[in-house]
């Protein structure tokens, strides 16, 4: 998942940037990578600034944001999910043929190696990045280029998004893209997949104007005054040029509407509607129906002997009350969430997310003493997260920790929006939950079952009846090309040598390690690429040599 957002004004001397610059924030849970915004000034001129880093560190100053003037622009927060974390693939990309184009995507392309050799080989386009993002660009550029004119019409962009996204690429994608001078368009996915929602506001500056903001979630609209919030459908794209009314086309025929599940469970913001789903209610939902399976699970005189029902802050906060009042057990906060540490799932490196867990929360001794408790977090996906919150419970001397997960076990590889270099980075991956139970710690696991967690959501907007929900049971909405695990994984592997040898120069060069540490580890660390447990060992090697966190994801 990464946040897009992007915005065009009815005063043709506002000043877009604004918006964005406000909106970007309000998405960042969902991209603490890399943030970007380009605007389009007079003369049909591009602005840009974009880099690694959350969005108050790329825009520190009031400059930087006079530096984007124009009345439309795009933005983005990035979790990569493909390609590497490299400043280079910050978004948003640019072209500047034809006409300028620059883009914005949220989502995976699960055929990118095919996107990749078709560009370079046939249409002669020079793709400067590992990024899928940059190629779908290329993919619709290359497309709008074939009609030779020396200006597009809607028409055209439309038959271009069909030809060269629509009917080539494939996966997850939800995307907003400007064109200089013209204006910008919002797409998504034929299944739905990732999300995008338009919503307008009278122009404070134009009698009877109309601005238009396209973005990821529905929360970004809501505290910016955009509203008549329309949610882009499976398929459809959307321009909007300067001083017009949107323009909708149903541009690919709507394949099934499968929104992914894990917006729900843990991506979105609760004060989000998504696909008419609120996310709030869904996860109370989910904690309703997890609460009947603990009972199951349990059994009521253990249910009975438990004394305290602790949410793992944030994301599972909603759905642990709920699960909490069903069970008539009281709910406690007594882990306290350091508000200036960001979300640790969603980091690069795997060193990086452990120590933040730890930084993050704190447990309330008081609390848990000599009680039993049931925590309960939105899912368990590592378990990194879960591990040590058992462990921070027990040093805090719960007596019995029982965890509960308002999604099903983790076993599958999320194509189209989780970055992980293999499933057996997943804690539930060839284990069964008492096996899951053991390794993390607790007395019990109990997680949520797949019907309950699809039905907490289309109780809510029964004409989504399907989820992307591939996670879970290995079940793609999308074919997936053979060979396409092993690709990713092959990337991945790729991504973290190169890490490696940046972290080893660096070491040697700023005297921290010799040569001949170096060389050590990084053979030691090559070997045990890619084979389960051996990679802690690796691991800690390398940080025992102090060469930072090279780990991106794969290790
Ligand atoms: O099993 P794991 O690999 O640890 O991943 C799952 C955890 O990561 C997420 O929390 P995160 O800290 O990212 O965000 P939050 O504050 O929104 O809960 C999620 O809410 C779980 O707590
Ligand atoms: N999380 C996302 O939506 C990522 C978009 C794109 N695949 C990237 O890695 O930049
Ligand atoms: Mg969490």
């Amino acid at each position: 998942m990464c946040g897009i957002t992007a915005v065009i004004l009815a005063d043709p001397y506002g000043s877009a940037v604004e918006d964005i610059h406000n909106a970007l924030p309000i998405l960042q849970h969902r991209g603490q990578d890399a943030c970007g915004i380009a605007t389009c000034g007079v003369g049909g001129k591009f602005y840009t600034r974009k880099g690694n880093g959350l969005c108050s560190e790329v825009f520190k100053t009031q400059q930087q944001l006079l530096d984007l003037p124009g009345n439309m622009g795009i933005g983005h927060l990035r979790y990569p999910t493909a390609g590497s974390s490299a400043n280079a693939e910050a978004q948003p990309f640019y072209v500047n043929s034809p006409y300028g184009i620059c883009f914005a995507h949220n989502g995976n392309i699960i055929n990118a190696p095919v996107l990749r050799r078709y560009l370079d080989h046939e249409a002669h386009r020079h793709v400067n990045t590992d990024s899928d993002s940059e190629l779908l660009l290329n993919m619709f550029a290359s497309t709008l280029q074939e009609t030779g004119k020396f200006r597009v019409n809607e028409e055209d962009l439309f038959t271009a998004l069909r030809k060269g996204i629509y009917e080539r690429c494939e996966g997850g994608y939800a995307c907003v893209a400007m064109l200089a001078g013209f204006g910008i368009i919002g797409f998504r996915d034929p299944h739905g997949i990732r999300p995008l929602v338009l919503g307008e506001r009278k122009s404070s500056a134009v009698p009877g104007g109309t601005d238009y903001m396209f973005s990821s979630e529905s929360v970004a609209l809501d505290q910016l005054a955009f509203t008549n919030h329309i949610t882009i459908a499976p398929g459809e794209a959307v321009i909007i040029t300067k001083g017009n009314k949107p323009i909708f086309r149903q541009v690919h025929k709507q394949l099934n509407y499968a929104p992914d599940i894990f917006e729900y469970v843990y991506f979105a913001r609760p004060d989000s509607i998504m696909d008419g789903i609120s996310v709030y209610r869904a996860r109370q939902n989910m904690g309703l129906s997890l609460a009947d399976t603990v009972l199951q699970k349990l059994g009521p005189e253990v249910v009975k002997t438990i004394d305290l029902v602790i949410p793992i802050p944030s994301t599972s906060e909603v759905s642990a009350l709920s699960l909490a009042q069903k069970l008539g057990i009281p709910y406690c906060q007594a882990f306290v969430k350091n508000r200036y540490v960001g979300r640790t799932f969603i980091m690069p490196g795997q060193r990086e997310r452990q120590k933040s867990v730890r930084r993050k929360l704190n447990a309330m001794k008081e609390e848990f003493k000599d009680r039993n408790v049931l925590l309960v977090d939105d899912s368990i996906v590592r378990g990194t997260t879960s591990r040590e919150i058992v462990h921070m419970a027990r040093e805090a001397q719960a007596k019995k920790v029982y965890f509960a997960s308002c999604a099903p076990p983790i076993r599958n590889a999320h194509i189209y929006g989780i970055d992980l270099a293999d499933t057996r980075e997943l804690v539930a991956f060839g284990r069964t939950e008492e096996e899951i139970a053991e390794h993390i710690g607790a007395d019990a696991v109990i997680y949520e079952k797949l019907p309950d967690l699809v039905s907490a959501c289309s109780s809510i907007n029964p004409n989504i009846k399907e989820f992307e929900v591939g996670v879970f049971s290995g079940q793609y909405i999308t074919p997936v090309a053979e060979g396409y695990f092993k690709h990713l994984e092959d990337v991945r592997g790729e991504n973290s040598r190169k890490k490696r040898e940046e972290a080893a120069i660096t070491a040697v060069v700023g005297g921290i390690a010799s040569e001949g540490d170096v060389a050590q580890v990084l053979e030691r660390a090559a070997a045990a690429n890619g084979h389960g447990e051996s990679k802690v060992q690796s691991r800690m090697d390398i940080s025992i040599h102090n060469f930072g966190d090279y780990t991106n994801g794969s290790e």
